[in-house]
């Protein structure tokens, strides 16, 4: 691999890398970088978590000179988190470079973004809804940007934003450098491409599988209503550092945080209805450690880049196998060992599979952990943290009545005592999860539609598709056929918090609300509500 000296770049964004502990490129740096330096227009894929950020942030932070005080440089995000993420790795890179950017997201006081907006940042990472409200305030104007990112492009399109995007994009002249990543590609990112690049250059490098080689994925089969004591089982016998737990809606994501808190975890949970304060509250906590469990619907399946993130479970499977890779992606990143298990009911047997075929992976099924290995699991940790507290300073002062009870007791009563004291018994509170309905598998149409050039290499990116076709959205045709609403025809019912199928990104209207549509304009589409402006 690449050092990052031999990319050219400025000595003061060097010594910001350097100072960010990257040795080497990784290998989507080290495509990416050189060819983003020319000032061409690029679609880069790459497995979650081997630095996508740094691959457009690098040499977006070498480009712009420091003396430049207008808005030269858009990135895009679908979610708040990620904005917010994103602008602080962007601040890392151009620490000693001095260039100013400035994340824009819906549920943060207008007030405040206005005024950050005088100090005349020439970067701004923002999400779509919020820059729009912008735009139209007239505080952002997008006259002069020369470099636009849209980071997890595909999900963007995905999650209905392509009006959005087709509206802000208009506002940035033509002779600019457009840049897509995504870890997934899936080939309607191609109506993305046409639309906005120029000749882009393709950096993939999905070696085979979708999904980094550094999860261990597995999978057990439960019934609804024992989810949530595998789920607890799992947790004691694993003992993850950090883990992420994924529901399908935003009352589960209540339900699962409060029960596990009952049930004595250190859990909170993270999806679009709560405040911004709250959901900048639940991140803060869940980075600084002080929370280690974090339920989520799909808002943090996307981008999120928490260290010590060992676990990420499923609670609920995901709809697209897309969501799938991403949202486990959330461990095992920068080369770290991470471990994704997913809960799989007897009916979405068939779904699990066609994720398998998807991400083209092969996912052991295991059983669900006994009471006997939870047990075991908690009290491993109990003894893994006395040994660790043995090295520590003040053990000292515990040593007098060490040894005044060890001169009494028999000391391997004394020890398990202890151990029992530490482990604590689990909190013997009765659970009740309002139950989700399963996710069904339903064959997508390959996309026989498809004409011209396809998108290559990537296994979400055509050319592998054969008989049932996993990724049929059928680009030719647009959305026709509503192959995608055939998934339970729930998909568009995520008013309120309630039940339903319920996607969760970022809630982030900046307009008005109401029914949008995926800039179709096709009848047949099945439509995603837009929701409202939450600012
Ligand atoms: N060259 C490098 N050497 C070491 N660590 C790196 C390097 N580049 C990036 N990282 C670190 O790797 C982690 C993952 O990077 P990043 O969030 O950019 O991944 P990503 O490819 O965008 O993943 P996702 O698809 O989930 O968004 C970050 O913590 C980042 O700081
Ligand atoms: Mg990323």
């Amino acid at each position: 691999m690449k050092t990052f000296a031999e990319f050219g770049l400025e000595p003061k964004v060097l010594q910001a890398i350097t100072e960010l502990g990257f040795e080497e490129s990784t290998p989507i740096q080290s495509k990416a970088i050189p060819i983003a330096l020319t000032g061409s227009d690029l679609i880069g894929q790459a497995q979650t978590g081997t630095g996508k950020t740094a691959a457009f942030g690098i040499p977006l932070v070498n480009k712009i000179p420091v003396t430049e005080d207008r808005i030269v440089a858009l990135i895009m995000t679908p979610t708040r988190e990620l904005a917010i993420q994103v602008s602080e790795e962007i601040g890392k890179l151009t620490r000693y470079k001095g260039l100013r950017s400035l994340p824009i997201y819906g549920g943060q006081e207008i007030g405040r973004q206005i005024r950050a907006l005088k100090k005349r940042p020439q970067i701004i990472i923002g999400t779509p809804g919020r820059l729009l409200d912008h735009i139209n305030r007239k505080t952002i104007r997008l006259d002069d940007v020369q470099t636009v990112i849209l980071d997890e492009a595909d999900e963007m399109l995905d999650m209905g934003f392509m009006e959005d995007i087709t509206s802000i994009l208009s506002l940035v002249p033509e002779d600019r450098q457009t840049m897509l990543f995504s870890a997934t590609m899936p080939p309607n990112i191609r109506r993305l491409a046409d639309q906005f690049l120029k000749d882009p250059q393709h950096v993939s490098v999905i070696p085979t599988q979708v999904s980094a080689p550094t999860i261990d994925q597995a999978y057990i089969e439960v019934h609804e209503r024992q989810k949530f004591d595998a789920l607890s089982r799992l947790l004691d016998m694993e003992s993850p550092e950090l883990a992420i737990i994924f529901g399908r809606t935003k009352r589960r994501v209540d339900e699962l945080s409060e029960a596990l808190q009952k049930r004595g975890y250190s859990a909170d949970g993270l999806h679009g209805d709560l405040s911004q304060n709250q959901r900048d509250a639940v991140m803060r906590k869940f980075r600084d450690g002080s929370i280690d469990v974090l339920v989520a619907t799909d808002v943090a399946a996307r981008g999120l880049d928490v260290s010590g993130v060992s676990h990420v479970i499923n609670f609920d499977l995901p709809q697209d196998p897309e969501s799938y890779v991403h949202r486990i992606g959330r461990t095992g990143r920068a080369g770290k060992e991470g471990t994704a298990w997913s809960f799989v009911t007897p009916r979405e047997l068939d779904h699990m599979h066609f994720i398998e075929k998807v991400t083209r992976h092969k996912i052991a099924k295991k059983p669900l952990p006994s009471i006997a290995e939870a047990i075991e699991g908690k009290q491993r940790v109990t003894a893994e943290r006395i040994l660790e507290a043995m090295d520590g300073e003040s053990v000292h002062e515990f040593k007098a009545i060490a040894i005044q009870l060890l001169e009494q007791y028999d000391s391997v009563n004394l020890l398990a005592a202890a151990i029992k004291l530490i482990t604590g018994e689990k909190k013997d509170v009765n659970i009740e999860l309002t139950p989700e309905d399963p996710i069904r598998a339903k064959k997508r149409r390959p996309d026989v539609r498809t004409s011209g050039r396809r998108f290559s290499g990537g296994p979400f990116g055509g050319g592998n598709r054969s008989g049932s076709g996993p990724r049929g959205r059928g680009e030719g045709g647009g959305y026709g056929g509503g192959n995608r609403g055939g998934y339970g025809g729930n998909r568009g019912s995520n008013s309120g918090s309630g039940g339903g199928y319920n996607r969760d990104r970022d809630r982030d209207g900046g307009g008005g609300g109401g029914y949008r549509g995926r800039g179709e304009g096709r009848s047949d589409a099945p439509r995603r509500p837009r929701p409202s402006a939450d600012e």
